[in-house]
């Protein structure tokens, strides 16, 4: 039996940072670049992926937090969001690498005529450069980010959304994701969910994460939906 056996999947929401992407890097260097500007202490790498996955004002808040009391947090919070903007905008890609079997898996699922969305936390303009510098954009018939709805994952607002534009039912539709945002967001808008452990969750293992199987690759992950 697998996972989806009961399923009739016509579209899949793909997560991007940590799902398609390690980004890490990228999220890293343009959090130094803001960092170096406010005479901050610098980030590492461990400490920015237990950040990743909220959006950018829970990534700020979370990085501010670390480093000065909630009074000067809160003050510098405006000039530290716009800098780390400009910074990620002259930064997006340099770092980022697609995870084996991501391209693949798109691409499978894309042959398999399964309609795609990118739904991420990232803002649109970044993510919709990643994808357009990898050569994917053309794969999505949708792109949504942190900054296209009133609400990001967790909430399910973003994948309701998604399913309207691509003329789908939740019930027919799977979440590709690496954390709890996509775990918790396909949950309430009732669509099955399929987790790669290779990303970001906050530091957390993803064993623990309410969905219907954990999957290796988005290559596995193609497999289990086209149930070849
Ligand atoms: O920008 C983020 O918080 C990461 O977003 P994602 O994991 O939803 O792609
Ligand atoms: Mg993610």
């Amino acid at each position: 039996m697998g996972a989806l056996d009961s399923y009739t999947i016509r579209a899949a929401i793909i997560d991007l940072d940590g799902t398609l992407f390690d980004t890490a890097g990228d999220f890293t260097a343009a959090l130094n670049g803001m960092l170096s500007g406010l005479g901050a202490r610098p980030i590492d790498l461990s400490e920015t992926i237990e950040y990743i996955g909220k959006g950018t004002e829970h990534l700020i808040a979370s990085v501010l937090g670390a480093r000065y009391d909630a009074d000067a947090a809160s003050a510098l919070f405006d000039r530290a969001y716009a800098d780390y903007q400009t910074e990620y905008q002259r930064i997006n890609g340099h770092h980022a690498t697609l995870y084996p079997g991501a391209a693949e898996g798109v691409a499978a699922l894309r042959e398999g005529g399964i309609r795609l969305a990118c739904v991420t936390n990232k803002p649109l303009r970044f993510a919709a450069g990643l994808l357009a510098q990898f050569g994917l954009a053309g794969d999505f018939d949708h792109v949504f980010g942190g900054d296209s709805f009133a609400r990001k994952k967790p909430d399910p607002l973003p994948m309701r959304e998604a399913c309207r534009a691509l003329g789908v039912t939740p019930a027919e539709t799977v979440a590709l994701g690496d954390s709890e945002n996509d775990a918790l967001a396909a949950r309430a808008a009732g669509i099955a969910s399929l987790i790669v452990p290779y990303g970001y969750n906050h530091g957390r293992p993803v064993q623990d994460l309410d969905c219907n199987a954990i999957v290796g690759t988005l290559l596995e992950a193609a497999a289990l939906i086209l149930k070849r």
